[in-house]
């Protein structure tokens, strides 16, 4: 119990740096040290309310209530010396000794918030605050409860009764000062907020020393549910005044009392007069206190709006509410400040803070008070939070050859930019979480990061959260969609609520469906026409025809605009898509023509061939001769791949969810764990193949992956067709479309089964199989974003799987591969990418049909996740141990050596190959001129497909491969594929 205090927290931690993990404010950015405005401040009215001047002390005291909502008053009457002895006794009640001071603690059970305490934490999200307090009530005489007035200092009680007197006299003149400020009569607001009724809530904050000041706070933002509140506090500075967007800190004037406007007069004035919204900080060696008087109504009490404020003009803003059940809701974080019905419901459809999303706020205490909805200024402050600087570093996507890259991100004003990071800026980082140096002015610092090189606007954005990855989550423009990693999960979390809060500021604008929406209902009046033409003294059958002519014309028209309106939606699909996949390239050409000029200055005299696709100067000349060579040709080589590249599906795939988690599975499970948990009256087939060991990882890299120089190739190519662009293989995974072909038949098992099912006679369960296997071919694609190598014409990809009861084989003809085409059936269901069950209920939509049945589950991810994402199947596809090497016809593409390359993780070399490669295939029509055949496969007569024509497998077994070309070979000569 003692040890709850922050007192004796403050007393233990006293020679440490740091305080207690539940004080430190989250997230780092609402910390008092980033938080509070420094320079030139806006004082805080100071009023003389002992002006003679009545007017002007009105209007003085009217003006800091409608703008600041806080004001300190001057010669208010209280003499200094009480002044001084009621602090001496509050002072000297907080230095007793623990166990006196719990005398007088809250009791558990108390309903009230009268006695000594902390405040609780209410969840632990919240932090605790750096304070401790006693309350009491010290008027009127019959709510005073002596139990919770300190005995000693002996001097206390009639201290306190003294200061309740004076109380009271400076109570009526603000009162009345407030009300004549509102044109009302003197009484007015004193009579609303509860007349001599009103009580008198004494509390003494007691803010003990604190190591870290700059990490927490005494009091969180709120504004008090006071009607008024007369302060006084010690010398020590710390309490903050929310205005304008900062966190001003307010000026001590000693003896002077600090009036807070609360939320009742907020409400009385029907909003005339603002809540003020404050927060207090905490100081290094000493410790802060005051003493808050809240003056608040009965709890019976209903507090509205008065009633002389409100006409057709001035609707009520608040709902009426018993004072006690407003305290209470706003105590229990439950909406307490709603609008009443009447008044214009815009503004709370701004109202960001529905979901409770800012800490500061929702830790808000008054008296220990939380609130949900906010008080305007609540709002303002929110809506400030929103506009403010957040920033920091995530790592974003840029494409395939450069994967997750840092860059600095900054919100501001609704608009999210992104920077490079570099240098001294990373140095930053790495002190601090959230990334804002220290002690630096952002925006100065901001200004040495150079031009951003994209910008968000979020108000048309949509943000979206992994879920299979905690950290990620992606930004969708309506042109294109960012990638974004945050540190941490909870780093993630802070930004999404940033991002999210700045979209709530703008109320989405619904998608203009009216016109395809409606039932194409388009109304026309042909009121007026009608009208007109009666008035020409047109007759009725006329005017029908003319109305008649007039809708079918804005049919016609309405037609027209449907039509135009499907349209630009496609197209608007379409840019959207080409936009994201530009994007990614000119990340890819920004970074390196960024990185290419850095080394360009670094070595004026030497040629930057590093990491570039050639090797040499002379690979730039053979490949620009290369390009020169075929550009007058008008074909359509397949061979390059930009075509395929920019239109390739897996650019939509990469908005699914990467699977990257390692999948902590036991490695050597047999081949048949996918049938885990499967129905033990569809295991049965199968399961007899033979075991093969295969491999279970790619080979570890041999080089580190670096830039291939995208630019020097790029530059190359300017004004070149885009098609004849070599991409590097950085786009490619070690596959071949063959290999990926065959991948296809990773579930293979399920044919089995079907013709398995087919023998019995069980032709439901056939087609089920059959079904799930034409969907499980899907399930590889998952976080594939790499796209398999083209095969050359001639390659060809043996597998001979034993384990699974299949012999594959193929050979790149001309033409592509065979589309697989599954249909689902009404009873089957599941997940393309993981499992399909299957329900037998006879076609019928009965509810009762027979329980779910699993058909098919996805393998479990390899343990060994590359950046290709392989599943552990196509990890064995393109292994090529030294027997099998042997026994390979040249074209296999196992020995393409790109391919292997890039395996291998011989990048530099892999660009090379691939580079050489492809400029030989750029021949390839010229040898199909010239009769080139297929060696495995001959085309259908009549048809577009090729059938085996037999051979392979028995050349293989004679280790004949005569007949092969060299298509990989080192020398280009078209005879070899003659
Ligand atoms: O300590 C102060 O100056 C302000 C305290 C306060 O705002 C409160 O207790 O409601
Ligand atoms: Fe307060």
């Amino acid at each position: 119990m003692e040890f709850d205090r922050v007192q004796a927290i403050a007393s233990l931690s006293f020679d440490k740096e740091t305080i207690p993990e539940e004080f430190i404010i989250r997230p780092e950015k609402e910390q008092p040290a980033t938080t509070t405005f420094h320079g030139a401040v806006p004082e805080i009215p100071t009023i003389d309310i002992s002006d003679p001047n009545q007017e002007n002390l009105v209007r003085l005291v009217a003006d800091a209530s409608k703008e600041w909502g806080i004001f300190q008053v001057v010669n208010h009457g209280i003499p200094s010396d009480l002044i001084a002895k009621l602090q001496d006794v509050g002072k000297k009640f907080f230095e007793l000794p623990q166990e006196e001071k719990e005398v007088y603690a809250k009791p558990h059970d108390s309903t009230s918030i009268e006695g000594y305490g902390s405040k609780l934490q209410n969840n632990p999200q919240e932090n605790k605050s750096w304070v401790d307090h006693l309350f009491h009530r010290i008027w009127p005489p019959s709510s005073i409860n002596h139990q919770f007035w300190p005995q000693n200092p002996p001097s206390y009680r009639e201290v306190n009764k003294e200061y309740a007197k004076y109380m009271r006299e400076v109570t009526d003149k603000l009162f009345t000062a407030l009300s004549l400020g509102l044109g009302l009569e003197g009484h007015a607001l004193k009579e609303g907020a509860g007349g001599e009724d009103i009580e008198y809530m004494l509390k003494i904050n007691y803010y003990p020393p604190c190591p870290r000041p700059d990490l927490t706070l005494g009091v969180a933002a709120h504004t008090d549910l006071s009607a008024l509140t007369i302060l006084v506090p010690n010398e020590v500075p710390g309490l903050q005044i929310f205005k304008d967007g900062n966190w001003f800190e307010a000026k001590y004037i000693p003896n002077a009392l600090i009036i807070h406007i609360g939320d009742q007069i907020e409400i009385l004035s029907n909003g005339k007069y603002k809540a003020v919204l404050h927060r207090t900080t905490v100081a290094k060696d000493k410790a802060r206190m005051s003493w808050p008087v809240f003056l608040e109504p009965p709890g019976e009490l209903v507090v509205c709006p008065l009633p002389q404020l409100i006409n057709k003009d001035n609707p009520p803003k608040f709902k009426a509410k018993k004072f006690k059940d407003y305290m209470y809701c706003k105590l229990n974080h439950l909406p307490h400040h709603e609008e009443s019905s009447s008044s214009s419901s815009s503004s709370s459809s701004l109202n960001p803070h529905r979901n409770n999303r800012h800490r500061s706020v929702r830790s808000s205490s008054a008296i220990e008070s939380n609130s949900r909805l906010p008080s305007i200024r609540e709002t303002q402050f929110l809506l400030s939070l929103q506009n403010k600087e957040i920033s920091g570093i995530l790592q974003k996507w840029v494409n395939y050859g450069k994967g997750w890259r840092p860059r600095f991100f900054l919100l501001d004003d609704g608009v999210l930019s992104y920077y490079k990071t570099n240098g001294h800026h990373h140095h930053h980082h790495h002190h601090r979480k959230k990334n804002t140096p220290p002690g630096e002015d952002i925006s100065r610092w901001i200004s040495r990061l150079g031009n951003p090189i994209g910008e968000i606007h979020l108000k048309v954005s949509s943000i979206k959260e992994s879920r299979s990855d905690d950290k990620r989550f992606s930004i969708f423009t309506g042109t294109k969609t960012l990638h974004l990693r945050a540190g941490s999960r909870e780093e993630r979390v802070e930004w999404m609520e940033a991002l999210q809060a700045v979209k709530d500021l703008y109320p989405r604008i619904p998608n203009s469906g009216e016109l395809t929406g409606n039932g194409g209902l388009v109304v026309v009046s042909t009121k007026r026409l009608r009208q007109r033409l009666m008035d020409e003294g047109l007759s009725e059958e006329a005017i029908k025809e003319s109305e008649q002519i007039m809708r079918d014309e804005f049919s016609l028209l309405h037609n027209h605009l449907v039509v135009l309106k499907q349209k630009q939606a496609l197209l608007v699909d379409t840019l959207r898509q080409l936009e994201s996949e530009k994007v990614d390239l000119e990340d890819t050409v920004v970074d390196e023509s960024q990185r290419q000029h850095e080394n360009m200055s670094g070595l004026r005299q030497q040629k930057s061939a590093e990491g570039s696709a050639s090797g040499s100067d002379d690979d730039h000349d053979r490949h620009d001769a290369a390009e020169e060579e075929t550009d007058d040709e008008d074909d359509d080589d397949e061979f390059l791949d930009t075509q395929d590249f920019l239109s390739s599906s897996s650019f939509k795939s990469a908005e699914s969810e990467f699977q990257k988690t390692p999948y902590d599975s036991d490695e050597d499970e047999g081949p048949l764990d996918i049938e885990d948990g499967m129905d033990s009256c569809i295991k049965f087939v199968g399961s007899n193949y033979p075991c093969v060991m295969r491999r279970k990882k790619l080979p570890d890299p041999v080089e580190k992956e670096k830039g291939v120089s995208l630019w020097s190739m790029i530059k190359d190519n300017i004004g070149k067709d885009l098609t004849r662009v070599c991409l590097p293989v950085y786009f490619n995974e070690p596959i071949s479309s063959l290999q990926k072909c065959f991948e296809d038949l990773e579930y293979s098992f399920l044919l089995d089964r079907a013709y398995e099912f087919g023998k019995m006679g069980n032709s439901l369960m056939r087609a089920l199989n059959v079904a799930a296997f034409a969907v499980s071919g899907y399930a590889s694609t998952d976080g594939r974003h790499c796209k398999p190598f083209n095969p050359l014409l001639g390659e060809t990809y043996e597998a001979d799987y034993p384990d699974k009861g299949i012999r594959f084989i193929s050979e790149k003809v001309l033409g592509g591969v065979q589309d697989k085409n599954g249909k689902t059936v009404a009873s089957l269901f599941g997940k393309w990418d993981d499992s399909m069950h299957y329900k037998i209920n006879g076609g019928s939509r009965n509810a009762n049909g027979s329980e779910p049945h699993l058909l098919w589950k996805r393998s479990k991810p390899s343990k060994h996740l590359t950046r290709y994402n392989l599943t552990r199947f196509a990890i064995t596809l393109n292994e090529l141990t030294p027997e099998l090497k042997e026994k390979l016809p040249s074209t296999d593409s196992r020995l393409r050596p790109d391919q292997r390359c890039l395996e291998n993780g011989e990048y530099t070399k892999a660009n090379e190959e691939k580079l050489r490669l492809e400029q030989r295939q750029r021949q390839a029509r010229k040898m199909q001129e010239r009769g080139w055949k297929p060696r495995w496969f001959v085309k259908e007569k009549g048809g577009e497909s090729y059938s085996y024509i037999g051979g392979y497998w028995e050349a293989k077994d004679r280790g004949n491969w005569e007949s092969c070309p060299d298509i990989f070979g080192q020398v280009p000569t078209d005879q070899n594929f003659d």
